[in-house]
């Protein structure tokens, strides 16, 4: 086993998934299981559960591997873990159509694959029909890795999670609960695996993968409004549509989950989210220092205000999140909330204000991105493209939600500007060239409250 925990110890770095960038991982084996390849004599699939002890906390990652016989491969080397023992290739499992394959089936399935240490059982969510498919995986930036299952009736992604937590992964749960109510802006859900092991401390559960309806052909919004933005093409009208696809979302889900009141340490727990992130900004971005008593003051503000009751909700909602579907409008992926918050955070209840800020955030980062791209643009073209956008999207999510939204309201300030805190985290983390566009928003944000 030590020479397997060495040969993924040395291609885990180089995954986008990979936390602990920079740093090699120190892995401990938590458990594995097994799934056969029925129709693929050459191929063994095994899930190696792993944490990664140089992390603090420690980070438990799902790693599937198919081992072929090295002189039978003929997947490209970049699909390649290694050789841990002579005569045996690690694949990575997803690129491999004999992993897809029969994960597909256990998530649809009622089954339960088994190891010495853990087991992954699927629990189907809709009948989903038997057809030709052929699997690919979704190529870009991700945290997780998804496979997409093509076919001439019912295209799937099967997403598997690659950091586990433990408990219902928030976007299977809110994605199937809003599909299965009938909700025309989520995708259907068909189904997905749970795993069990034993990890020291007594038993845990957490979600392996998640399979969904794919929309082959569509855009995400984010390519949408950025054409629009760089045209000069008026957003108003997709943008409205936006605010009242984000509220009915809002309405189902206040509906389908338990709703509360703001108890006092619900609103201290929200301030202490924001002071929290602030205090890692003042560290990570230097910048960020000269806005810092601007920023409290905000939060002060917002903290004496009315709250609205707190809901389940998105919790990481920005134009890449939503599809355009020509028929169904805008269509809302990934309920897993923002990948830096713990995940005991992103499940609870919170405040259904901090999407519309997410959003509202995500029409100025257009603009951002157009002037990164091109500085000579004319500077005022643009911002006031965002400008209209967002006050169509309020205008949209009051219309149909009944909450009408001042964009000066001190709650949303606070969480447009938690949210630009963020993103200058997160941009210097991932994409340093990319900082200056919260940094403006910060300052933005900051002189329309003075
Ligand atoms: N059901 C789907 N139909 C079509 N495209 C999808 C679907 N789900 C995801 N995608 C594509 O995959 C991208 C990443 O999906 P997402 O759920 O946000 O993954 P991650 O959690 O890894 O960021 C989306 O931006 C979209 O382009
Ligand atoms: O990977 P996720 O989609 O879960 O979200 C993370 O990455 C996003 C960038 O891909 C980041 O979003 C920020 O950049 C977007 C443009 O690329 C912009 O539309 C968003 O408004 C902005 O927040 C997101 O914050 C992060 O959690």
């Amino acid at each position: 086993m030590d020479s397997t925990l060495a040969c993924l110890a040395a291609w885990m770095p180089r995954q986008r998934w990979y936390a602990g960038k920079g740093r090699p991982p120190s892995l401990r084996l938590v458990g594995w299981w097994d799934l056969s390849a029925h129709d693929d004599a050459n191929a063994r699939i095994r899930t190696f559960l792993v944490a990664d002890e140089a992390a603090l906390p420690v980070v438990r990652y799902q790693v599937p591997v198919v081992m072929r016989p090295t002189e039978a491969v003929d997947a490209p080397e970049a699909t390649w873990i290694g050789s841990p023992e002579p005569g045996v290739t690690f694949i990575d499992g997803p690129t491999d159509p004999a992993y897809a394959r029969a994960l597909l089936s256990l998530a649809t399935g009622d089954r339960t694959a088994t190891g010495p240490q853990m087991t992954a059982t699927g629990h189907p969510a809709a009948h989903l029909e038997e057809e030709v498919r052929t699997a690919e995986v979704l190529s870009g930036e991700q945290s997780n890795t998804s496979i997409i299952h093509r076919a001439a009736h019912t295209p799937v992604i099967c997403k598997v999670f690659r950091q586990l937590s433990p408990g219902l992964n928030p976007d299977i749960e809110l994605a199937t609960a809003l599909a299965q109510a009938g909700s025309r802006h989520v995708p259907a859900s068909y189904g997905w695996v749970e795993g069990r092991w034993n990890d020291g401390g007594g038993e845990a559960t957490g979600s392996l993968a998640f399979v969904q309806e794919f929309l082959p052909d569509v855009e995400d919004a984010w390519r949408v409004a950025l054409r629009a933005a760089a045209r000069g093409d008026d957003f108003s009208e997709p943008a409205g549509r936006l605010g009242e696809a984000t509220a009915e979302v809002h309405l189902l889900l206040a509906d389908l989950f338990p709703t509360r009141e703001n108890s006092s340490a619900d609103r201290e727990a929200t301030a202490a989210t924001w002071h929290r992130r602030l205090t890692i900004a003042l560290a990570e971005v230097p910048a960020i220092a000269e806005r810092a008593a601007g920023i409290e003051a905000v939060y002060r503000r917002a903290a004496d205000a009315a709250w609205p009751r707190r809901q389940r909700i998105h919790g990481d909602y920005h134009l890449g999140q939503v599809l355009h579907h020509a028929e169904r409008g805008w269509v809302l992926l990934d309920f897993e909330g923002e990948p830096l918050r713990p995940m005991r955070e992103r499940i609870e209840p919170d405040l259904a204000i901090r999407d519309v800020a997410g959003m509202l955030r995500s029409f100025d980062y257009v603009a951002g991105s157009l002037r990164r791209d091109d500085p000579e643009r004319s500077p005022d073209g643009v911002p006031a493209w965002a400008a209209r956008a967002r006050a169509a999207f309020v205008a949209g999510y009051g219309a149909r939600s009944g909450v009408v939204l001042d964009q000066r309201d001190p709650v949303l300030t606070a969480m447009e500007l938690d949210k630009a805190v963020y993103e200058a985290i997160y941009e210097s983390r991932n994409r340093p060239t990319w900082v200056a566009i919260p940094l403006r928003a910060i300052s933005r944000l900051l002189e329309s409250t003075d």
